[in-house]
């Protein structure tokens, strides 16, 4: 394909920002309740619909995209110029053939090669990716898009509607930051993710002479060496951070640190033949930035090491914990702080413990160390649950062995390879009488906050920044700005429904299902954890209502699951796992029928969860329609106001018949406050973090490597 058919009649600058057909800030917020947003600092673009798209083979007298500013902010002005410069170069390049654009690609490399300003080669460069884009992908990048790509470029976190296409805005600042050959990484959440991505805009790169690299879990040292050293690099946060940590460790082990830690070194070659294998941090990308940069943000990423030699007594205090957690009763032997969460054993409850049948490795132990033993285990009794926080497994290692996997609650999918921290993931599999992986001191450790800020260009993208937009700014120094949608989304929320219990809830659940099913709508019903969906499946079957499930128990058929999920009359019951990254495909009946509808069955610990979930419908200006169903055992009740009020409003409910819709709000005042308590929390890890690593600067340690448990 080299000549293209389209033309683009654009010669003229773009329109005055006072444009009236502008789309208005709230169509541009999908029409969802933002509970922060009218404090939120996020940055509104306010943009006409990009004619030029819908234009193609209708409408040959439509005249150049416009973008208008609901402010007049110094940097939408230039971003504004910027759009305009780039939509110049389309009826050039697309009278170009192949071999040109490529030829435009490497001239382009070799002027940032030789210094020239990335900024001064962003028009054309996005302009050629754009070109790209449309012949090898047939998508053409909208202007909200470009704006996207700018703001990327210049290091904000792009809040994009989801379905609005972040895979292919993220070609954009990826392309213009390879062009300098020091690598360009997008990190993403998952494997699944960096490879669907990856391959996906694959073609478009190839186009332009870009190389790309993807990271797999599975991958060793030589495949992940290649793969960094393509100009462009797919992977995980996580196997970014690890490579980042065992390159560290390998550096230390030769004796190269301090050139590395002066600056001196480029991450090159070692006479011992082992080699690093990233070269060097220079762009970030990050997908899912609120994931990633906040949720994730509060486990370190730990590389272990050194057999410790009280192993058997810690693995024995473990299990003695575990079988005598169940003796302690709450306010006779422990109570729990509202506030912190914490269990703490009374005056009763430590004498118990003193009184317990000890083995001889255990009675070594000091007292306070059981004491606490005993206090994590009745906590992971209490409060963890199989097929619901984790679930148990053969391990990838050695399938003779189980093992606890994490599900995640803010994705639904198996956290690979992640523990709790604190000794929780150990009580847990003492718990499940598994066996008991004690920690072997840390080699290296890093958190996600302190991998991402060590690039020195970062950047982000994500469906549902809006509501973490300060936490962003102050951890990252990565404003956040709202681009807005490219066709006026048409999501309909009804009005959320409250009951007494969970079992009512369900069964009204089950009802509405089965209504939208009649009409041939698809259905999609998100619950928060694996026994839930479980619990909903069944009561499904009972209607003879045909439906799949999905989740971190059947990952393997996520595709096949997520690909089927926007046909006529199809019902999937998902965890929240589809509730990121994946895009259900409507069948073409479905839209004229009123779009996919979307189950909400309980409210997440954060609000961007739900609005993830939501955002499986009314996706690229599709029909689409959502509710929300509450009930009075709901856990963010208890998470939100604490134990006490829970068991009130618990009984309250079960004494409640029909629905109380009116306590709605309720549910998302809990919500905020449990929001609140999180992000204390990643702050005062951070601040700890912040004091650790002066401190081991101080006395001449490598604060990643000379790591304290
Ligand atoms: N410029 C474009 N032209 C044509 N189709 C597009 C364009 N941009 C995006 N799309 C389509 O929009 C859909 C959504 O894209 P994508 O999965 O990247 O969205 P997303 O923003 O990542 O959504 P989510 O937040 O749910 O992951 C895809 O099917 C993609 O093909």
């Amino acid at each position: 394909m080299s000549d293209s058919t389209v033309t683009n009649p654009n010669e003229k600058p773009p329109a005055s920002d006072s444009d009236p057909s502008a789309a208005s800030n709230a169509e541009s917020s999908g029409g969802m309740i933002d509970p922060n947003e009218a404090v939120s600092p996020v940055a509104e673009i306010a943009m006409a619909p990009d004619v030029a798209n819908v234009r193609r083979s209708s409408d040959p007298s439509a005249g150049k995209s416009q973008l208008t500013l609901s402010n007049l902010r110094p940097r939408m002005v230039r971003w504004r110029r910027q759009l305009a410069r780039v939509n110049d170069f389309e009826p050039i390049l697309q009278k170009e053939d192949d071999a040109t654009i490529r030829k435009r690609s490497l001239a382009l490399r070799y002027r940032a090669m030789a210094g020239e300003k990335l900024s001064t080669l962003l028009p054309e460069g996005y302009a050629l990716c754009r070109e790209a884009g449309r012949r090898a992908l047939s998508m053409r990048h909208y202007d909200v898009q470009i704006v996207g790509g700018i703001a990327l470029f210049e290091g904000h976190i792009a809040e994009m509607q989801t379905g609005e296409g972040k895979t292919l805005t993220a070609t954009l600042p990826l392309y213009l930051h390879s062009l300098t050959g020091k690598g360009a990484h997008l990190a993403t959440v998952n494997d699944y993710l960096a490879k669907r991505d990856a391959e996906w805009m694959m073609p478009l790169f190839e186009m332009l002479g870009v190389s790309v690299g993807i990271i797999q879990t599975p991958d060793d040292q030589g495949a992940r060496r290649k793969s960094y050293s393509a100009a462009i690099t797919y992977g995980t946060a996580k196997e970014f951070g690890f490579d980042f940590l065992r390159d560290r460790l390998l550096l230390r082990a030769q004796n190269r640190m301090q050139t590395e830690m002066l600056g001196g070194g480029d991450g090159g070659f070692s006479d011992s033949g082992d080699q690093v294998v990233m070269r060097g941090m220079h762009f970030c990308l990050v997908d899912e930035a609120d994931s990633i940069l906040i949720d994730e943000a509060r486990t370190p990423l730990i590389i272990g090491s050194i057999e410790d030699n009280v192993r058997d007594q810690i693995i024995e205090t473990y299990s003695w914990a575990a079988d005598h957690a169940t003796d302690f009763e709450l306010d006779e032997h422990f109570e729990i702080d509202d506030e912190t969460k914490r269990y703490e054993l009374t005056a009763k409850g430590r004498s118990k413990v003193r009184a317990l049948p000890k083995s001889d490795l255990v009675r070594t132990m000091g007292l306070v160390d059981l004491y606490e033993y005993i206090e994590r285990s009745i906590k992971v009794h209490r409060e963890f649950l199989l097929n619901r926080q984790y679930v148990i497994r053969p391990s990838e290692k050695d399938p003779k062995i189980d093992e606890i996997v994490i599900v995640d609650e803010f994705t639904g999918r198996l956290a690979e390879g992640r523990k709790w921290r604190d000794g929780i993931h150990q009580a847990i599999e003492a718990k499940e009488k598994i066996e008991i992986s004690v920690p072997t001191g840390q080699a290296a450790r890093i958190t996600v906050q302190d991998l991402f800020l060590r690039y020195p260009h970062l950047a982000g993208m994500t469906g549902t920044a809006a509501t973490s937009a300060r936490e962003l700014a102050r951890i990252y120094r990565t404003p956040v700005v709202r681009v807005p949608t490219n066709r006026p989304p048409q999501r309909k929320q009804l009005t959320s429904r409250v009951f007494g219990t969970l079992q009512s809830k369900f069964e009204a659940i089950a009802k509405e299902v089965a209504e939208v099913h009649a009409t041939g709508r698809p259905v999609l019903i998100g619950t928060r954890s694996i026994d839930k969906s479980v619990l909903l499946s069944k009561l499904l079957d009972d209607l003879n209502i045909e439906h799949e499930v999905l989740n971190a128990n059947n990952v393997e058929r996520e595709a096949e699951i997520v690909a089927a999920a926007g046909g006529i009359g199809k019902v999937t019951v998902a965890t929240n796992m589809a509730g990121r990254g994946t895009d259900i495909k409507l069948a073409d009946e479905v839209e004229s029928l009123g779009g996919m509808h979307v189950i909400c069955t309980e409210l997440h610990d954060a609000a961007r969860i739900d609005r993830q979930l939501i955002g499986r419908c009314g996706r690229q200006g599709d029909r689409g329609s959502y509710r929300q169903y509450l009930s009075l055992d709901d856990d963010i009740l208890k998470g939100g106001f604490g134990q006490v009020k829970y068991d009130k409003l618990k009984s309250r409910g079960e004494a409640t018949s029909g629905s109380a819709d009116q306590l709605a709000n309720m549910f998302h005042r809990a919500q905020r406050k449990v929001e609140r308590r999180h992000f204390r929390d990643r702050m005062v890890l951070m601040h700890h973090e912040k004091e650790r690593k002066k401190m081991q600067r101080e006395i001449g340690q490598d604060p990643y490597l000379d790591t304290p448990d």
